[in-house]
Formats: structure tokens, sequence, C-alpha cells
């Protein structure tokens, strides 16, 4: 630890000091509750290439440099690969699948799969699309002809996005959105991140030990397995259980063969494959399902929401939106569901849809670790400790990266002054030609030999799905209503929210802060703030404390109850001032 604090590989290169020298900033970034403004705030200050304190006195490379991440991410193919700690925790979760492989056999597996993902094999599910989207239509309309005037999509639209992806991909009826019943999958996956998401100290040091540890040591942290353990080892073993029944029924059933390319038939082929350029190891072939669940529904499911999110803070663009649709239905004469042709040529659909992915990354930051030593050029120079100006950055072998998805899509030198604005016509009439991702120069899907496979898939379901509820519906927040940006599922509702008083307090809550709900012994969480601010949470217990002491009367809540505190500090609760407490209000869920 010493010898690696002292040895610091970005020395030349400035950066924001360090919190601490155990965590660096890794914890405090773990911990955030706003995405992307922690980094926005040290690249306006450092420029566009900067040094972060990792865990354990090492140093971090975070870019956001559009030259650099195309050097990293195109043009380097193997050479930044997954850290090992990194694909050691994707392994336990998803298996040896194409997310945790590295090197050749990534690309392998990669050239296996490819076929599932063209685009020949996913336009044809636009109508699937539109037919999932209408099944959720209807349930909402009755939901609101039973009285509901609020409707929270965030459930809904996650159920409909893995219905979806089973019904068209896996062949595997998860039942998302048709109320009480359900499969063991859809369980099994409801609660597997449960403490993964706002790990505890212990926890966060425990993962992050992997990456210095000898393997020796670490083995030792194996044997006494964690619930979080437990769990992922029955995920995985019951996915690969009923991936194995799917793959068996489908080569049973006649598919698997050398012209079927549906993504079963592919992992089926490859398995029984004599060519060892062709082949997926059982292991390899039976986690592509549990990879897919993860890498495809979560992700399509909270882009959605954002557009709807965005259509209700814009209601000019959803009328907009609304009559481009309409007007497709007279030119196509086609009242039933939209082609995926119909979707494509649909310009505004696709600005709200680009400008979304652009605004609203769903994955905030990529991870990589170069093989060899190397040099990463530099689009806009940075000004190195000595002052001199830097073109590029010298890189060691074993050096983390850190690519800033959130930040390079709102890069003012690439999208314009407004770039921390959304507004879908900065997307109609592009005339530049991209230079980075695989999609409308965005990197929110990644860029290079690792960018998302599933992106068409993606991309048409937003397309079929947006255009079916537009056409049905008229979305728009309720009274004083906010999304919190940390990307939990509004099921675990319990906790506690804060504001500092000058920011619009939000009404309801999902994110890391159910952590301080907990009733076990007063414990803190620390966040960061919109500003940077390392802002320290008490347990509820000693919360409520806090606040009686002030004055402040606290209405108890019970387990079930969704809890929401206005204007709460103006300072950090680290050094005990409550003077700024002024207003509690609760509201009851069940
Ligand atoms: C809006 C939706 C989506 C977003 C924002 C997204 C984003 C990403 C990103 C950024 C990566 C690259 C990770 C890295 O470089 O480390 C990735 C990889 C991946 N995505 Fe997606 N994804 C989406 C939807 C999907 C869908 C629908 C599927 C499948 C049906 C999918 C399957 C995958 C897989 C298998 C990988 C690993 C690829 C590899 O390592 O070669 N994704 N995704």
């Amino acid at each position: 630890f010493v010898v690696r604090a002292r040895r610091r590989s970005l020395k030349f290169l400035p950066g924001p000091p360090s919190p601490s020298l155990l965590l660096g900033h890794e914890w405090d970034m773990s911990r955030k509750r706003v995405v992307g403004h922690l980094e926005t705030a040290w690249f306006d200050q450092y420029g566009s290439a900067l040094r972060l304190a990792g865990c354990f006195g090492e140093d971090i490379l975070m870019l956001n440099d559009p030259r650099a991440l195309q050097h990293v991410f195109q043009k380097s193919a193997y050479r930044y690969k997954k850290p090992g700690d990194v694909e050691r925790f994707f392994t336990k979760v998803f298996g040896t699948g194409v997310l945790s492989a590295n090197g050749g056999a990534h690309q392998r597996q990669r050239k296996v799969l490819n076929p599932a993902f063209a685009a020949g094999q996913i336009r044809p599910f636009a109508q699937l699309f539109s037919l999932s989207a209408k099944s959720l239509t209807l349930k909402w309309k009755n939901e609101i002809e039973n009285g509901a005037t609020v409707l929270d999509a965030v459930p809904w639209i996650h159920g409909m996005a893995l219905e979806a992806l089973g019904d068209t991909m896996l062949e595997y009826d998860f039942n998302g959105s048709r109320g009480h019943q359900t499969s063991e999958l859809r369980e099994i996956l409801r609660d597997l991140f449960i403490d993964t998401r706002s790990p505890g100290e212990y926890q966060f040091l425990r993962s992050v030990s992997y990456r210095f540890l000898p393997r020796a040591v670490t083995s030792l942290f194996e044997l006494k397995k964690t619930k979080e353990d437990k769990r992922f080892e029955h995920w995985v073993a019951r996915s690969q259980a009923i991936s194995r029944d799917l793959a068996k029924n489908k080569v049973e059933s006649g598919g698997a063969g050398e012209k079927d390319n549906d993504f079963l038939s592919v992992v089926a082929r490859s398995m029984g494959a004599e060519d060892p350029k062709k082949a997926l190891n059982p292991a390899e072939g039976l986690s592509q399902m549990a990879t897919i669940i993860f890498a495809g529904h979560e992700t399509t499911a909270f882009t959605m929401n954002w557009v709807l999110y965005e259509l209700s803070r814009n209601p000019k663009v959803q009328e907009k939106l609304f009559h481009e649709i309409k007007q497709v239905r007279e030119q196509t004469r086609n009242d039933g569901e939209l082609l995926a042709k119909d979707l494509e040529g649909m310009a505004y659909l696709n600005a709200v849809i680009r400008e979304t992915l652009r605004f609203h990354p769903i994955i905030v930051e990529l991870i990589r670790e170069a093989e060899v030593d190397d040099i990463i050029p530099l689009e806009f120079p940075v000004v190195d400790s000595s002052g001199s100006v830097l073109r590029e950055i010298p890189v060691t072998k074993g050096q983390r990266v850190l690519a800033g998805v959130y930040n390079y899509n709102r890069l003012k030198e690439v999208w314009g002054e407004d770039a921390e604005e959304w507004r879908p016509e900065r997307f109609l009439n592009v005339t530049k030609p991209s230079t980075l991702g695989i999609f409308a120069n965005l990197l929110t899907f990644g860029a290079g030999i690792r960018a998302c496979i599933g992106w068409r898939f993606a991309v048409l379901e937003i397309q079929a799905v947006v255009a079916a509820l537009v056409e049905s519906f008229t979305f728009e927040l309720p009274e004083g209503a906010d999304f919190d940006q940390v990307r939990l599922r509004s099921k675990q509702t319990h906790g506690f929210a804060w504001a500092h008083e000058d920011q619009q307090p939000p009404q309801s809550v999902m994110g890391p802060c159910f952590r301080f709900w907990t009733p076990f012994p007063p414990r803190s969480s620390l966040y960061v703030d919109d500003n940077g601010n390392r802002i320290e949470a008490f347990a509820f217990e000693q919360m409520k404390s806090l606040l009686a002491a002030s004055g402040i009367a606290v209405v108890e809540i019970g387990f079930d109850c969704q809890a929401t505190v206005h204007e709460m500090c103006q300072d950090s609760f680290m050094g005990g001032n409550t003077s700024a407490l002024s207003r509690i209000s609760t509201s009851v869920r069940s």
C-alpha cells in the first residue's frame, strides 16, 4: 500500500485532491446522488483528462476527450481490457458470457453471437414490441378507469421490457406486465442487487481489494460466502439450468440449423460446434441468457422512462411527436402495429430518442485497464502540474482508465454551447460525421470491439414503445414530482431525500438513501451533493433525534411508507449543523 502510494503513476497530471488515502474518490463516486455533477465540476476545473484518486493510493486516469476515447475504445482493440476485478464481478453475476470475457475468448463469443443481433434478425421484432406496448396501454387504461390519477411508469415499463426481451430473444415468459403471475427468474431478479448498488464500507473495500491482493489471499474471502454471493450463485445456477432446457427444446423442435440465427439457435448451435472458432463451451453458452437479461432489459427500460420524463417536461415536444405519429398513420394507412421502416422514418421520434440517449446515458462511466505501456493522444490539451501543455498522456501497463460517458455526451466542444439542455432539434439535419461510438456519435452504447451488441434491439424497442404510448396517452409529471437520478427500482421506496434550500426538492425518491432507513444500529452514509459537497446522512433514529433537538416535529412512518424531507439542510450534517433544517413531510404509500 505504501509502495503503491509513493509510486503514483500519474503524478504529473492535475486532478482533485484525494479525500482519503484508502478510499480515494471511488467511495464518494459510488455514493453520489446526482449523476455526473461531481465529474462535471472536475472536468470543468482540470480539463478533459485528469487524475483521480483510486482506492489504496492508486491513480486513475479519467477522460472525456473525444480523441483519447477514440484511441482507448476504437483504435486500441484489446490493448485496453476490462480490469480483472470487473471481469471477476461480471463472471460472478453473469457467468462466463460475452460481457465478462476478455481478449480472444471475447472475440470468439462476439463472433458467434453477432448474427443474432444483425439488423435483419432484429427488425421483425418491431411488431412484437408494439404489441407489448399495446398490452401495457390496455393495463394503464384499466387502472385509469378504476380511478388511478397518477401512475408510476417505472415498474410498469421495466416489467414490459423484461417480458419483451423474453418474448423476442429468449422464448421465455417473464409475465412482466400480467399482474400477479410471475416466473422463477423474475422472482430471483427482484432482489438480486438489493445491497450491491450501495455497498457498505466493508463490502466496498473487499471488492476493491481483488485488484491488489494475490489470488491466494482473495480466495480466503471466498471461504465465507456473503448473502450476495449466495444470491448470485443461485441466479447463475437457475438461469443456466433454464437456458439449458430452452436450448434443448430449440434443438428438439428442429431449430438451431445452419440458417437459424435467432438468439437461442445461435447459442444452441455453438454449444455443439466442432470448429473451435465457432464453439462456445457449455458454461459460456449457458451464461449468455443471464448476460442478455441484465444487459438488455434495465438499460432499455430506464431509457424509455427518461424519454417519458423529458416528454412530460416538454409538452410542446410531446405534441409535435404525436402529430408525427398521426401523420405516419395517415401516410401508411396502417392502423395496426408500426413496422421497423415506419419507425426508422420518423425523424422527430428518432431525434427525441437520440437526445435522450445523449442526455441520460444509462451507463455513465466505462472502465478499462492498459495492457501495455502506451501514449494516449488528446484533442483538447491539458496543463500538467509543472504548467506545461500536454497533448498526450503517457500511461504504463496496468493503468486504470475511466471514460466519462455522461461527460463526453455533454461536452460543449462536441454538442455546442447548449449541451446541458435537452433539445431534440439538435439531431435533426446532423451533417457532421460520427467520430465516436456506434450510434449517433454518442458514447451511450460504448465504442469499438466491445460496444453494445444489442443497440439495434434497444433503439427499435424504444421507438416502438414510445410511439405506441404517446399515441395513446398524454404524459405529465404529477405536481411537484421529480425523478431521482440514481436509478434503482421504485419498489424500494423506504427512505429520506434531502435537498439544499436553493434546490427544487425531490418528492419521491428511488435511491441509495434507503440505506439510512435501516432500523439497525445508527450508522451514517456519505453522499455527495450537486456541488461536490460531502454530506453525511444519519440513520433514521439518529436523524430523528437531530430533528427533535432542532425543535422539528417528527412524524413516525411505518415500514411501507415513503418519506420525503424538504429543504432539509444547507450545510453538511457532518459538522452537526442542523440550523437550516426546516420542514418534513411524509406521504404514506400503503
Ligand atoms: C438503451 C439501452 C442500452 C444501453 C444504454 C446499453 C449500453 C451498453 C454499453 C455502454 C455497453 C458496453 C460496455 C463496455 O464497454 O464495457 C454494452 C454492452 C453490451 N450490451 Fe448493451 N446497452 C443497451 C441495451 C442492450 C440490449 C437491449 C442488449 C441485448 C438484447 C444489450 C446487450 C449487451 C451486451 C451483451 C453487451 C456486451 C458486449 C461485449 O462486451 O462485447 N444491450 N451495452
